[in-house]
């Protein structure tokens, strides 16, 4: 009788989808039972020989750790839609597939760009700092007055599930005009939401009120929002970046916001996470950042971690994977 294929898991998974993995008896599982990640020595050590690895996106798949797993890894399944941790030229020499867990976060992540935005544009950040404190003060016509969203142009960076589902969002706010960046036509998504692609970034950011990031980080994303992209904006323009961190320079964004090149920003993934405390970008009134919630229902967590459980079984078993990267 062969062995049991063995998978890796990284972290400790909701409970539904852990107690599948768990009870899973065709399998040998290894398992980092933690909240926190597992540790870069530590998995570099547990991955030798095994067939399936289940990880996260603070777990860094390059080729090192794809060389530590040895010949046997057939497949990488990651308990997010973004896979710019793992790195894709190296599971595609050596034929290790990669799975992902696409549609199930994308209301998620879109409800968090929509929140996000409200936020920034009517100025929470301070609104909800000067509501602790005794500066409250009497009703005043001009106090902490933000940005109405209705009638304004939005543009949205990437048009890919997240991207068409804020856009859907965003029709509701009566946007004067709704344009996307990207390397795609879209043409179904530009009938049914109204929406036109300007290919020109200085176009499409000369011409756009709310700018709002959705695109994968890659080669051609990574830093482009910088000083140079960034002259480009509206004055009184809002950025949100909902995507990944990378993709905006934020010593640049800074300067930005200070100078009023940009009217503010809202970010829920920064470059790097976690966010220095530290980072001079905290200290600006308009600039409001969290922690990298986009899919952070119990729901989304629970459907993302049972889709990377679907993607690794199948992976290890040879059958097509419910949601993969075409590598
Ligand atoms: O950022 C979250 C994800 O890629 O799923």
């Amino acid at each position: 009788m062969s062995p049991k294929p063995r998978i890796l898991c990284t972290r400790l998974l909701t409970p539904l989808a852990q107690r599948r993995l768990e009870s899973e008896t065709r399998i040998s599982l290894v398992q980092w039972r933690s909240e926190a990640p597992m540790p870069r020595a530590e998995l570099l050590s547990q991955i030798q020989g095994v067939d399936g690895a289940l990880v996260l996106l603070t777990d860094k798949i390059d080729a090192e750790a794809v060389d530590a797993a040895g010949p046997g890894l057939k497949v990488v399944s990651t308990v997010s839609v973004g896979y710019d941790h793992v790195h894709t030229p190296t599971l595609a020499q050596r034929n290790i597939k990669l799975g992902i867990t696409p549609d199930v976060l994308t209301d998620a992540s879109a409800e968090l760009t929509l929140g996000l935005l409200l936020a920034t544009a009517r100025r929470f950040k301070e609104a909800m700092a000067i509501a602790k404190t005794d500066n409250w003060g009497a009703w005043n016509p001009f106090f902490l007055t933000g940005s109405l969203i209705r009638g304004k142009s939005m543009g949205i960076i990437g048009f890919g599930r997240i991207g068409q589902a804020v856009a859907e969002r965003l029709r509701a706010f009566h946007p004067s005009t709704l344009n996307y960046y990207s390397p795609s036509q879209k043409p179904d998504a530009e009938r049914s939401l109204g929406a036109t692609r300007i290919q020109d970034l200085p176009s499409f950011l000369s011409t756009t009120d709310i700018v709002i990031v959705t695109c994968k980080l890659t080669n051609d994303t990574r830093g482009l929002l910088n000083s140079e992209t960034m002259k480009h904006f509206k004055k009184d323009s809002i950025l949100i970046n909902t995507a990944r961190g990378g993709i905006i320079n934020h010593d640049d964004l800074y300067s930005a916001l200070v100078s009023g090149t940009i009217g503010a920003a809202g970010l829920d993934v920064t470059d790097p996470e976690p966010f220095p405390a530290a980072h001079p970008l905290h200290t600006l009134p308009n600039c409001l950042i969290l922690p990298h919630i986009g899919s952070a229902t119990m729901e989304t967590r629970e459907a993302m971690s049972d889709l990377a459980v679907s993607n690794v079984l199948a992976g290890v078993f040879g059958e097509e994977l419910p949601a993969s990267v075409k590598l």
